[in-house]
């Protein structure tokens, strides 16, 4: 099987990459492919936000062939239930900001005529591992929110639990190559007043890579 992991920068998979290079040169040396369930694995570095996920991933899958894509990343939530370091998995995902103001009305892209802003994932983690995540639906922004004005006018006009940079870009592209795709999020933080102070980005990258390596070994154990 075939597997793309994508994330938006190399800090957020850290320790999937070792355990990918580990196992890939366990094959080269013995010849038996060590524990690597797959027989292309491959991790994609895009850069922060939908533009630079967008380009990146459309070059790689129209080159490349794969059977299921994997978005790895941290994240913000509007929703307190959701504890910082809690992994959840996204279900559908929104370009909140592609639209028009009509005043002080929102107008989303699929008003206006031009096509659509949501988009979902195709699989679900659950097929391959139940570990128990939280389904979620999202936004995805080019501007994190951090402004108590914009967070209360998004949450009138729009009713989800996850922020991230970079979810519906993916799904959109993955969408359009016709790949497979879920997507998996850990919480860094609430989405609030700007407060770095309360931001727990190690955490969220820990438990991130503890379920991204969980995902590999019940990859392994299908072959
Ligand atoms: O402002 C900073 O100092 C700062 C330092 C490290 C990272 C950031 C980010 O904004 C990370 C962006 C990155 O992480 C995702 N992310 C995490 N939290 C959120 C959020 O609340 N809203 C949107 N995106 C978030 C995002 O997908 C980026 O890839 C800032």
């Amino acid at each position: 099987m075939r597997v793309l992991f994508v994330a938006a920068t190399e800090f957020e998979v850290g320790e999937l990459k070792s355990k990918v290079k580990s196992q890939k040169s366990k094959q080269n040396n013995d010849g038996q492919g060590g524990q690597l369930p797959i027989d292309n694995c491959q991790l994609l570095i895009t850069g922060v936000g939908m533009v630079a996920t967008a380009y990146a991933l459309g070059r790689e899958l129209s080159t490349n062939r794969y059977d299921l894509a994997v978005n790895l990343g941290i994240a913000g939530s509007f929703d307190r239930n959701i504890a910082l370091g809690e992994v959840v998995e996204v279900i559908i995902d929104t370009l909140a900001e592609l639209g028009a103001e009509d005043d002080e009305k929102f107008l989303p892209i699929d008003e206006m005529g031009f096509g659509k802003g949501a988009f979902a994932a195709s699989r679900s983690l659950n097929e391959i591992a139940d570990l128990g995540l939280k389904n979620c639906s999202a936004i995805t922004v080019n501007t994190v929110h951090g402004n108590e004005h914009s967070i209360a006018k998004l949450k009138q006009r729009m009713n989800v639990e996850i922020e991230s940079m970079e979810g519906a870009a993916f799904f959109y592209a993955c969408t359009e190559a016709k790949v497979a795709c879920f997507q998996l999020r850990s919480v860094s933080n609430y989405v609030e007043k700007r407060n770095r102070d309360n931001w727990q980005i190690g955490l969220a990258v820990k438990n991130l890579n503890e379920v991204a390596i969980r995902l590999l070994d019940a990859l392994a154990a299908q072959n």
